[in-house]
């Protein structure tokens, strides 16, 4: 690991035996993560995200491969390991009726071994910072679904790691939550200076808040830059089309590669997308020669590269199936 590394990770893997056979999960991951940056792993259901966290915070053993964490071997010290992160899983557990906000802070900094002061000092200065000051006295069950993440997340902080793994942090959250919460998590970086792994589905949270995106699919990572540097891997537009009748999509497909030089053409989630050197001058030419097939157009749209299209021409899917963003034509 290069020494300012705080995660660095060689050769990582889980396979689980299940009832229909074996399956890899995570199938030899390669990477590294300096102090203080704030890492995006971005990947669909099932590629093996939740997996690498669980084995990188010590609930999972590896099948193989090793890791260090802020300094200490992954599976030669896992309670030393344990002592410097912070784990925030995918959803809160449901918690006890009655449970309140500071109680709760304040007894998980004293299972973390701090005393029964320094804890209640370290929740007094962490509320604010995740704007949880005066909800002290709160239950948890009455809390909102932004102020549990937030809670969660603090849970996470009582004890100081210098690293903190967060499992899909705005999963189920409003887009203005979801923006608030990016916004204390840039600033908990900016304070404490701790480096973070986070999880996610959305590109547009990776986008916002990732200084860099590993992005995973099928247990392998298959991309590993800065958010800027993956959207210049595609150069040029994206021509974006539905079709009235979707049968007709490998047809139009054919048409843009006869019609066109297309870098390249992708079908997915009912949706054709083009890339071409100049989309402006394409896209006209394109529906005249659609047209001329009898292929009616439900959207179109022509855009610079998304991070989107990005994980499309890396792994041939969207992120999200069903989810392709067009205007209407
Ligand atoms: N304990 C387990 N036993 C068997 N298979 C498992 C187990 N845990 C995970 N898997 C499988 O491993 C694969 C990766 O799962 P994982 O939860 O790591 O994916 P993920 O990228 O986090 O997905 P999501 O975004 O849905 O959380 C999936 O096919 C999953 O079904």
């Amino acid at each position: 690991m290069t020494s300012s590394s705080q995660i660095s990770v060689r050769g990582l893997a889980r396979r689980f035996k299940t009832r229909d056979g074996v399956l890899d999960a995570v199938r030899g991951i390669d990477f590294d993560v300096a102090g203080g940056e704030i890492v995006g792993l971005l990947g669909p259901n099932g590629a093996g995200k939740t997996t690498t966290l669980r084995m990188l915070t010590t609930l999972l053993e590896p099948t193989s491969g090793a890791a260090t964490i802020a300094g200490r071997d992954l599976a030669a010290e896992p309670r030393e390991v344990r002592r410097r992160i912070g784990y925030v899983a995918q959803v809160g557990a449901a918690p006890a009726a009655g449970t309140r906000v500071g109680e709760e802070l304040v007894t998980q900094g004293r299972l973390q071994g701090l005393s029964k002061a320094d804890a209640t000092a370290r929740v007094t200065a962490l509320a604010p910072q995740l704007d949880l000051a005066g909800l002290e006295n709160r239950a948890l069950v009455e809390l909102s679904g932004g102020q549990r993440r937030r809670f969660d997340i603090a849970l996470g902080l009582v004890h100081s790691p210098s690293v903190v793994f967060l499992d899909e942090p705005t999963a189920g959250l409003d887009p203005q939550s979801r923006a608030n919460l990016w916004e204390h998590i840039r600033d908990l970086r900016a304070r404490l200076g701790v480096t973070i792994l986070l999880t996610t589905h959305y590109l547009e949270e990776a986008d916002a808040l990732a200084d860099r995106i590993l992005v995973m699919d099928g247990g392998r990572l298959v991309a590993d830059d800065t958010p800027a540097a993956l959207k210049a891997r595609i150069a040029g537009d994206v021509i974006e089309i539905a079709l009235t009748d979707p049968d007709g999509l490998e047809q139009a497909g054919q048409i843009a590669r006869d019609t066109l030089a297309p870098r390249e053409v992708v079908t997915s989630a009912g949706t054709l997308h083009v890339t071409v050197d100049e989309g402006a001058t394409a896209v006209a030419p394109l529906l005249l020669a659609l047209e001329r097939a009898g292929l009616t157009p439900a959207s179109v749209n022509v855009s610079r590269p998304s991070l989107d299209d990005v994980f499309l021409t890396l792994t041939g899917r969207t992120l999200r199936d069903g989810d392709a963003v067009a205007i209407p034509a």
